[in-house]
């Protein structure tokens, strides 16, 4: 089981994310400007500044030639998972639902935080419980989850992460903190499961994600 974590210039959490998958499976670095994959089983697209977040976050990373890529193994039901920029990167593209705005405060937000899981039944979150709540980092700008079909995404089960009541650090409408696409082999949250695998750093929950796609990989 191979991983491939994307970088785009901007990036910053892909080593974390390298090491991160690296503690379940195999991991490499997979350059934005080239559209070969590698033959990876599963695409993580990390955290990060891509392009400066000029524009809006994610909005010129998603033109990279390897996206391209990501979209062809994503509709071929290849496991994708997007971490904050990552999943800015992700709507920009199409491959998930909605888009992120500007925290409500208009302030930067760092913390350590609680997230529930909503949906285990999908390529990421297959390995926790529904309703399980999870210890795990969030640090982003531009993390206020918004989509206009907000009550059809609930209905079809695409919401899978809410922050914990109380915890929500950019106003996301219910709470959401992470959602999937239709076939939910594609996930994306703001919180960074990448910084919570380690007890040095308070929490090994994120690797729920990392161990639910050597999981869907298994059993594809
Ligand atoms: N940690 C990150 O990936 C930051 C995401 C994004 N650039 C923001 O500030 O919203």
């Amino acid at each position: 089981m191979k991983f491939g974590v994307l970088q785009f210039p901007g990036s910053c959490d892909e080593r974390d994310a390298v090491d991160a998958c690296a503690r379940v499976g195999e991991a490499e670095l997979l350059w934005h400007r080239d559209p070969d994959l590698k033959g990876v089983d599963a695409v993580v697209v990390p955290g990060g500044f891509s392009y400066g977040d000029y524009l809006r976050a994610g909005a010129i990373a998603r033109f990279s030639p390897a996206m391209e890529s990501v979209i062809a193994f994503a509709d071929a039901g290849g496991p994708v998972l997007g971490i904050c920029n990552g999943f800015q990167v992700l709507c920009e593209a199409g491959l998930l639902p909605g888009a992120l705005l500007r925290n409500v405060s208009l302030r930067f937000h760092c913390e350590q935080i609680g997230v529930e899981v909503v949906n285990a039944d999908t390529a990421w979150t297959r390995a926790a419980s529904p309703g399980e709540r999870l210890s795990i980092p969030t640090k982003h700008g531009e993390g206020r989850f918004y989509a206009p079909n907000l009550d059809e995404l609930e209905a079809n089960g695409q919401v899978v992460f809410r922050y914990a009541p109380g915890e929500n650090p950019n106003g996301s409408e219910r709470d959401v903190a992470g959602v999937c696409n239709l076939q939910r082999n594609v996930v994306g949250l703001m919180p960074h499961p990448e910084h919570a695998v380690d007890t040095l750093t308070g929490s090994t929950d994120g690797l729920k994600l990392f161990a639910s796609a050597v999981a869907a990989i298994a059993t594809h």
